[in-house]
């Protein structure tokens, strides 16, 4: 669109705001905010999409053009890049287009868009629900394997939130940072919650001890530790609410203390380097350790927390079950809800919210989470299922594309092993060679197969022939060009959680036959 035309549609949109619904130019109707005189809106044009400003020549100067012209009415009319300059730019106009804090909100949910198009579709679903949407929520394992930084993330993001006009609010997670330089990152890249995995400073290997061993290791502390923490916990039962407590024996405090104290002195020091200067939004994470986050090590960590002054906004324990990756609970539903009622009556008791990680596919477990934190409320993160969606439309759109994308997938599964616990392998998944056009989108609905592709989404997006993508450029060029089917696929996914979360449906099986696609 020439200038002289962007600056007659602003004026248009001037002179009549409420009704101004887009145009097949290319002007995109929800991201038009009219201040005053003063006109923004993105443009989609040749598969690209920029910003355009219409303002005050006096006031224009902080946004950095590609092209700009003057108008007669001392405005000025500037066409810019989606850069970090002009992002800056526009949220000093419109606040709610950077991120906030997680703080106050009752349901919040984790969409980490792994590849960077999935927020505008997030945000057209989430509109309305009550449900805060964390849109960023990357972690550096993810960042490494995509080649994306988190800047790039919270941009992407912050991009999407002005496109949608989504003036709700919304976060950005730097999502299971362990050391202190990967907290400072994702602070300066523009993120609002940190999820501190404490797994480092969570020693596993004490849950293997005997007795004996245990014991003698307690006892080998510092005296005061030992008695301190004798006398808070030994052979206490502590109430929580009317329908929970929980109980201490030796065994309990002496591994609670052995297992996570360091992991508390931890978030401690990262909560005051951190957390309370720049005013972050806190969670804790050790689900992906090795033990079990019981009821008892639950309640000890939250309470030495607590006498550190801290309280953090959420914390992720360990459930009992298996949360991997893009596929349902594994675990006795029974055991899973009474011991879910503890860890819920423990957060309400000190003032912070359950949070559900690996919360992609978790179906059968929703409606017990919906139910028993319906009063406090919820944090649930998805696991960048994202990127199966978009192999949904690979295989739709481009079978024998998706066929070789697996048979790289099984080929060089080893390569994955190292960054993510889970059963699938070649031993229990589909051989390439049984998968053809017709069976090709089991691959995204039968675990084993599903799991290997969820992984290994690194691996194919950065494999590389002399020197050039394999997969890559005809893996995006294809997105791109079926974005709306990508959006549908992705409101489909992620309805399917959020309906069973708020209780607008009862089963897995019924909302698989609402969401599910039949082509
Ligand atoms: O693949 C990853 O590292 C992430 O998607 C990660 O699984 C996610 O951020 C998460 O842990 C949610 O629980």
């Amino acid at each position: 669109m020439k200038l002289e035309e962007l600056i007659e549609a602003a004026q248009n949109i001037i002179a009549n705001p409420s009704n101004f619904a887009g145009d097949d130019q290319g002007i995109y109707a929800p991201s038009i905010q009219v201040d005053r005189t003063n006109v923004y809106f993105i443009l989609h044009e040749d598969g690209k999409k920029c910003l355009v400003a219409y303002e005050d020549t006096n006031t224009i100067g902080d946004f950095d053009p590609i092209d700009s012209l003057d108008a007669e009415n001392g405005k000025t009319l500037v066409v810019t890049e989606l850069t970090k300059v002009n992002n800056d730019a526009i949220s000093r106009r419109f606040p709610w287009v950077k991120p906030i804090s997680r703080h106050g909100y009752k349901y919040t949910f984790g969409l980490g868009d792994r590849l960077g198009s999935a927020s505008n579709a997030h945000l057209r679903l989430f509109k309305g629900r009550g449900i805060f949407p964390i849109l960023a929520q990357q972690s550096i394992r993810e960042l490494l394997l995509t080649d994306r930084t988190e800047l790039d993330v919270v941009q992407s993001a912050s991009w999407a939130v002005f496109e949608e006009g989504y003036t709700d609010g919304w976060g950005a997670d730097g999502d299971h940072v362990k050391e202190p330089y990967e907290v400072e990152y994702a602070v300066e890249s523009g993120c609002t919650m940190i999820t501190l995995d404490a797994t480092k400073k969570i020693h596993n290997e004490i849950a293997d001890l005997s007795d004996e061993e245990l014991d003698a290791k307690f006892n080998a502390l510092d005296d005061e530790y030992v008695n301190r923490f004798n006398s808070a916990y030994l052979d206490k039962t502590f109430k929580l609410g009317e329908n929970a407590e929980v109980h201490f024996s030796k065994k309990d405090v002496e591994q609670s203390v052995l297992i996570f104290f360091d992991a508390v002195e931890y978030a401690t020091y990262i909560y005051h380097r951190f957390i309370k200067p720049f005013n972050l939004d806190f969670e804790i994470s050790m689900d992906e350790t090795i033990v079990p986050t019981t009821p008892g090590n639950h309640y000890f960590f939250a309470n030495e927390l607590k006498n550190n002054g801290i309280t953090p906004e959420t914390l992720a324990p360990k459930f009992y079950g298996e949360f991997q990756k893009a596929i349902d609970y594994i675990g006795d539903l029974g055991r899973f809800e009474k011991e879910y009622v503890v860890h819920e009556a423990i957060a309400e008791n000190f003032g912070y919210r359950l949070s559900i990680h690996s919360g992609s596919d978790k179906l059968s477990v929703y409606p017990i989470i919906g139910r028993l934190s319906k009063k406090n409320g919820w944090h649930v993160k998805t696991a960048g299922t994202n990127w199966l969606e978009a192999l949904r439309v690979i295989a739709k759109e481009d079978p024998k594309l998706m066929q070789e994308i697996y048979k790289y997938s099984f080929d060089n599964l080893a390569d994955v092993k190292p960054f993510y616990v889970f059963h699938a392998d070649q031993s229990n998944s589909p051989k390439p060679e049984t998968i053809n056009d017709s069976n090709v989108m089991s691959l995204l609905t039968d675990d084993n197969p599903r799991q290997i592709l969820h992984t290994m989404y690194g691996n194919v997006l950065n494999y590389q022939e002399s020197f050039k993508y394999v997969y890559r450029d005809r893996f995006f060029n294809l997105l791109k060009k079926y974005q709306d089917e990508y959006d549908d696929f992705l409101n489909r996914h992620i309805a399917e959680h959020i309906d069973l979360l708020q209780g607008k449906a009862a089963t897995k099986e019924e909302v698989k036959a609402k969401y599910e696609r039949k082509n």
